[in-house]
């Protein structure tokens, strides 16, 4: 599958070893950084990494942070992404089939390596169920991002 996988420096040591075994895997692993452990601001990351899996339906992003909630944050707030934090099994892969999740965040001072990959491979492994009632809340969340667009949503 094409992955992009990002994190800030509270994620980098954990990005690195996923970014590694992701591609021992036979995965294709586009790393947006960061590179160093340098401590760099999650919302550049988060900016980087959903610019490239909108542009692609087929792409997930993985994006790792501190906690997985400033990258959440971030992620949710950039057109065309559904994110969520995953430290569970059972939402990495029902946020893929029922929500159309299209970027996992993951917090490095939480999850350790083992059950970041278990919830790689649950999130990377599902697919969105077409479902008249998922395809209608999707539709519905897309035009949620319309309205902010446009102005619509402003609350009095
Ligand atoms: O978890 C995070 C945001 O939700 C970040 O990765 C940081 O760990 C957190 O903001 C703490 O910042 P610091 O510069 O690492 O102290």
């Amino acid at each position: 599958m094409n992955i992009v996988i990002g994190s800030d420096h509270a994620g980098f040591r954990l990005k690195q070893e996923l970014a590694d075994w992701l591609r021992e895997t036979g995965h294709q692993v586009d790393d947006i950084g960061s590179h160093t452990p340098d401590p760099v601001d999650f919302p550049d990351i988060a900016h980087a990494l959903c610019g490239k899996v909108r542009q692609d339906a087929s792409r997930r992003g993985i994006l790792v942070c501190g906690t997985g909630v400033g990258a959440v944050i971030a992620a949710n707030k950039i057109n065309g992404i559904r994110a969520a934090v995953c430290h569970d099994i059972h939402s990495a892969h029902q946020g893929v089939e029922h929500d159309d999740l299209n970027v996992m965040c993951l917090g490095a001072q939480i999850v350790g390596p083992w059950l970041a990959r278990d919830l790689i491979d649950a999130f990377l492994q599902a697919q969105f169920v077409r479902d008249e009632d998922f395809v209608r809340r999707v539709d519905k969340l897309n035009r949620l991002e319309q309205q902010n667009r446009s102005g619509e949503n402003r609350l009095p």
